[in-house]
């Protein structure tokens, strides 16, 4: 083991001056300073701010919707009751209610806006309805939740889930977007001009024609806009041929026309059939009438359920809450149900009146009767088409995943410009102030520290470089690859296999370029073969601190996360780097830490190819006199480069397994719906008035599941469920 540390590195220092230690520190800070001020780092994928992944879907039920552009939609209607989320707070004990008795009903056909304030519980909602609900031991999750009269656990239709952040790749034009997704998700359609009119169809659909051949863009290149990537979004989801469509406050960060734009979009698709559920914070008055219905929530608890337009308003003036003339209703409705915050005496009026609401509302336990509910003859006339216009939902082979992935993943890799660009810059930039420091190296005596000072940091150099690039990239194009997944895109396999050889021409681009701009600066052993040598090892370390950083992407859930946690673990095999410490000096359980550390081996490997073969000037006896003394005095000596590389080799490998199994083991988790108390059931059901003024159906004459034809208002039967996936 390396045998040049604590001691002998002092003696080192004092033996050849203590003007390179220096220079390494010096250069060390410069590596620090350079990839501070490198600019900002690389973006792949737009920002994702909830790491909240994969849309679930039933993969078996294919045949029982149409393709989404040939406007043929199972219709599913979901009915939930007495869903209430509660989050527990251990240290105070308390229990605060996300959720409180919950009802309401989303039909086919019709598009359903949750509204409330921020915090009111929006998202909760939608993300139990789409059984999204992210698991915490935390929260308790109760309440009963039907699908064409069928509890949750047994729901057999496809859905998707248009979230808040566009988790699409930032290369790629919206045209190449919608056709590689095409070809991952719809394989049975072979044809290339086939699939050119389906993807044809759905720009025209989604209203993405004039923007189909522009990129999506990131922050660093404009791209396509902010509605446009919203309906580029819905577009991929509805390639699923979903029957029911959750969007996730879909206006959000959209000025009013592109809002409206979204939300007609999200209109046009109810009226396909679909059953469309969206979350939406205050919208204008133009996208308010879009609605057909509305979930009213204030803190949790529903103020409102039933037909929108003027039914909430007539609703709300029984209780002398009179909208006037010439006000947006939704805006009526927010200030109805806010808390007023300008003064003391506000707060306890706007709290009352929200009390006194909440209770009026609950005391009606079914939602008021909708306006138009769908008929058995709409239901069976949708529900016969379906399944003849299908298109095959049998998913490519492995190879075919595997090239398809492929292009995509090098389309995203070669035109990232200013990622590229970036990159170049801190390769060179890193390179020359190294190679100024330790500008043309003599023979000298101390210019064996310099050697060994200047080698170490160039490993550290390329093995951070590396390192940031990918944990600032990966967790966001994680979230991307995990909804995919979710969706039964493809395998983990051909993802990550063609990951890994798309990204080789332009990973080994930056440690070429550093050793190019370096070597000669500094005078290394100036042989060709050398040269190649020195580039073909920091290129392989590169890789391996790539993979490292993959891992580290697939282990925790955020971007911000990686960061911190992949140059702290980098840290340790900086220590363990074969210059800074000698492992026989430290306690035992850290002994095996440079056999894994791709940052000695890479140390290792650049020492042998400059050491060896080199003479030194000498004066005493006691001088060293060739570089083969001097790798015998850091045991290096009778190594090879090889060792180097076949160590490499296995890091990688370890790196790309746990990868694997990370990827694999952490699929999201979301929260079980458990039945309410069948009590407290009970007795909320013997409340139910059907004589009361406005009153929904009682749920015995609800006309659900018409589809199957069997009666979904079995009060107690249907409604004890299972939960969400
Ligand atoms: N897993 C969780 N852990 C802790 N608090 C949570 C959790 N999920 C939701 N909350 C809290 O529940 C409340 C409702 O959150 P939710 O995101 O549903 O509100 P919202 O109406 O969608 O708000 P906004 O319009 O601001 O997005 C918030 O106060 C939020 O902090």
């Amino acid at each position: 083991m390396v045998a040049f540390g604590g001691k002998k590195l002092r003696q080192m220092v004092s033996g050849l001056g203590g003007n390179s230690l220096g220079q390494v520190l010096a250069a060390v800070a410069v590596t620090v300073l350079v990839r501070l001020f490198s600019g900002p780092g690389p973006v792949l994928p737009p920002e994702a701010e909830n790491e909240d992944h994969g849309d679930g879907e039933e993969k078996d039920d294919a045949d029982e919707s149409g393709g989404p552009v040939s406007g043929k939609v199972f219709p599913v209607s979901i009915r939930w009751r007495n869903i209430s989320c509660s989050l527990s707070d251990k240290s105070s004990k308390s229990v605060r209610f996300l959720l409180q008795n919950v009802g309401g009903e989303a039909k086919p056909g019709r598009l359903l806006a949750i509204m409330g304030p921020s915090g009111s519980g929006k998202t909760t909602l939608l993300n139990v309805l789409a059984g999204q609900l992210a698991a915490s031991p935390r929260l308790h999750l109760s309440g009963l939740l039907e699908f064409n009269g069928k509890p949750s656990s047994k729901r057999s239709y496809k859905f998707a889930y248009v979230r808040q952040e566009d988790l699409l790749f930032s290369q790629l034009t919206v045209r190449e977007t919608l056709s590689l997704a095409t070809e991952l998700q719809l394989p049975g359609i072979s044809s290339v001009e086939e699939r050119d009119e389906y993807v044809k169809n759905l720009l025209f659909k989604l209203g993405l024609v004039s923007c189909a051949d522009t990129i999506v863009g990131d922050a660093k290149v404009r791209g396509i806009s902010g509605g446009e990537k919203k309906r580029l979004s819905l577009a991929c989801e509805l390639l699923a041929s979903p029957s029911v469509i959750f969007a996730d406050e879909p206006t959000t960060g959209l000025d009013a026309f592109q809002a409206e734009k979204v939300v007609e979009t999200l209109q046009q698709l109810a009226q396909e059939g679909h059953t469309v559920i969206c979350s939406i914070h205050q919208p204008r008055g133009s996208v308010y009438n879009k609605f057909d219905d509305i979930v009213l929530l204030t803190e949790g608890s529903l103020v409102y359920s039933g037909p929108a337009r003027d039914e909430p308003l007539a609703y709300f003036s029984k209780f002398g809450y009179h909208c006037p003339a010439h006000i947006n209703p939704a805006e009526f409705l927010a200030d109805l149900i806010s808390i007023d915050y300008s003064s003391a005496e506000s707060v306890y009026s706007s709290q009352k009146r929200i009390d006194s609401l909440v209770e009026s509302f609950s005391e009606r336990l079914s939602p008021i009767l909708y306006a138009t509910p769908t008929t058995k003859e709409v239901l069976h006339k949708n529900g016969k088409k379906v399944g003849m216009r299908t298109v095959a939902k049998k998913k490519g082979g492995w190879w075919k995943q595997f090239w398809l992935l492929l292009r995509r993943a090098w389309m995203q890799a070669s035109r990232d410009g200013p990622t590229n660009k970036v990159r170049a810059r801190m390769s060179i930039a890193s390179a020359v102030i190294f190679g100024s420091v330790f500008w043309r190296m003599g023979r000298s005596q101390t210019s064996i520290q310099d050697r060994m000072g200047l080698l170490q940091v160039a490993a550290i150099n390329t093995a951070m470089a590396a390192l940031t690039k990918t944990v600032g990239v990966f967790p966001k194009e994680r979230a991307i690859v995990d909804k995919e997944r979710a969706k039964g895109s493809y395998l983990l396999g051909p993802y990550l296999f063609s990951k890994l050889l798309a990204e080789i021409p332009i990973g080994a681009a930056f440690p070429l370029m550093f050793g190019a701009v370096l070597y000669p600066m500094a005078r290394l052993h100036p042989t060709l073969l050398r040269f190649g040598k020195f580039c073909g090892i920091v290129t392989v370390e590169s890789f391996a601190a790539s993979a490292m950083g993959l891992t580290v992407g697939a282990m925790v859930p955020t971007t911000e996360a990686a960061m911190a946690v992949g140059p702290s673990l980098m840290t340790v095999f900086i220590v363990f780097g074969g210059y800074y410490v000698n492992p026989e000096n430290t306690p035992i359980v850290f002994r095996w830490i440079p056999r894994v550390s791709l940052i000695r081996w890479a140390f290792q490997g650049l020492c042998i190819n400059e050491f060896s073969g080199l003479e030194f000037e000498h004066q005493n006896p006691f001088d060293v006199q060739t570089g083969e003394q001097a790798l015998e005095r850091i045991s290096f000596g009778g190594s090879k480069i090889r060792d180097t590389v076949v160590a490499q080799s296995k890091i990688m490998l370890f790196w790309y397994c746990t990868t694997y199994l990370l990827l694999e083991k952490n699929k999201p988790k979301y929260q079980q719906l458990e039945p309410p108390p069948v009590l407290k059931l009970h007795s909320k059901l013997e409340e139910i008035n059907p004589e009361q003024d406005n009153q929904p159906q009682p749920l015995e004459d609800q006309p659900v599941n018409e589809v199957d034809g069997s009666n979904q208002s079995d009060p107690v039967g249907s409604f004890i469920l299972e939960g969400a996936e």
